[in-house]
């Protein structure tokens, strides 16, 4: 789903496309394998929390951006440890960049607030229902802020996906809580909304300013400060409500499967948010902001079939409609990607073969600083 070919299609220089090329595919396919295992098996994890007599919802805030250490590993081993490249780590990275990736970081941290919030109070069913919201927030926004194409492929998707989520919701209006009183409906209701559109606009946001960042090591970095200043907001309203102390009583006394499965299933949902995110950032670099937006809306009905699998929830009528819908509107996004591709690289071959001449006496454009630098590793050219 290579939606900056047309990018990489407009630089002229053939060597360095044909090395971003290369690497292309596998990053894009790391970056899916991350979103997909982080998304499913966070997901499953904080079900677990909840199912288990977990209910803090600065404890599922914290463990969604806390892993942000492990993101040091990916900053700083390909440059000191293996010497596979040439760029120091954060070099070129500019106030600008850093006071942006705190602020989109404070956003995400807000964003995890309101989603905990949401899920702490919500059925599953309003909570899927409220979040498909986001999905056509994001193609509008992306529409607005990125000049997102809204094609037949992208249109046809964002209403499969949001019908799933609506059928699903529909499907599964039977699991409401029995102490949902109206004020936490309506607070539950309110940050789910609030948490949908803030993701919205997060999104593209984020393409906006990856359209600044030049290789692939520092979008890492840039995530590693969003991380930071996101577990900085979950770490003050932690200390705030008593959140550190509350861990270690649920670890204690409340978490009916005792202090060490507490602790691992922490430990765990902390990497794996990492993944989550990780996957999405990476997604959002390497394809565009609402490729992001549909995986990450797509893996929100793959996770109903996670908590069948695992949890054995009801798998009825309504609900393998709406995963079979949430399937095929995926499955149709990736092909229409596929087939645009392919058609932008016949018609590319087809130009240069017709007439390379008229190529050669063509300006060139210059290369977009999101076209194929980004997807160097973070070599730098010395000249
Ligand atoms: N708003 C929002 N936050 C998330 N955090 C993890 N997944 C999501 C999502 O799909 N929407």
């Amino acid at each position: 789903m290579n939606i900056n070919t047309s990018n990489n299609h407009d630089n002229g220089e053939q060597d360095q496309k044909g090395v971003s090329k290369k690497r292309y595919m596998p990053l894009l396919l790391i970056n899916y394998t991350c979103l997909f295992l982080g998304s499913v098996s966070s997901s499953l994890l904080s079900k677990y929390y909840f199912n288990h007599k977990g209910s803090n919802k600065w404890v599922s805030t914290w463990v969604q951006s806390a892993g942000f250490p492990f993101l040091l590993l990916p900053v700083f081993l390909p440059y000191y440890l293996f010497q596979c490249t040439q760029r120091k780590p954060f070099t070129r990275f500019t106030p600008r960049i850093l006071s942006l990736s705190i602020f989109i970081g404070l956003m995400l941290g807000l964003n995890n607030l309101l989603f905990s919030w949401g899920n702490s109070y919500l059925p599953v069913s309003t909570s899927a229902l409220l979040l498909s919201s986001q999905l056509v927030f994001n193609l509008i926004l992306s529409a607005i802020m990125v000049k997102q194409k809204i094609t037949f492929t992208n249109l046809n998707c964002v209403i499969l996906l949001t019908l799933s989520s609506i059928l699903l919701a529909l499907g599964s209006n039977h699991d409401k809580p029995q102490d949902l009183t109206p004020t936490k409906y309506m607070i539950g209701f309110v940050a789910t909304i609030g948490a949908g559109l803030l993701f919205a606009l997060y999104l593209p946001i984020m393409e906006m300013i990856y359209k600044k960042v030049y290789c692939y090591a520092m979008m890492i970095e840039m995530q590693l400060v969003m991380e930071l200043s996101a577990t900085i907001l979950a770490s003050v309203g932690m200390v705030w409500d008593g959140g550190f102390t509350e861990m270690r009583k649920e670890s204690k006394e409340v978490f009916d499967k005792g202090e060490g499965v507490y602790w691992v299933t922490m430990i765990t949902n902390v990497v794996t948010w990492q993944l989550c995110f990780m996957g999405t950032a990476g997604t959002v670099f390497l394809t565009c902001s609402l490729t992001g937006g549909i995986c990450m809306t797509a893996l929100l009905g793959l996770n109903v079939l996670g908590g069948v699998l695992v949890y054995r929830e009801d798998f009825g009528g309504v609900k393998i409609v709406s995963t079979v819908m949430c399937g095929w509107g995926f499955c149709s996004y990736v092909y229409g990607m596929y087939v645009n591709n392919h058609m932008m690289k016949l018609l590319d071959d087809h130009k240069q073969n017709i007439n390379p001449s008229i190529e050669m006496a063509q300006p060139q454009p210059q290369p977009q600083p999101h076209s194929d630098l980004h997807l160097d590793l973070g070599f730098e050219q010395i000249n």
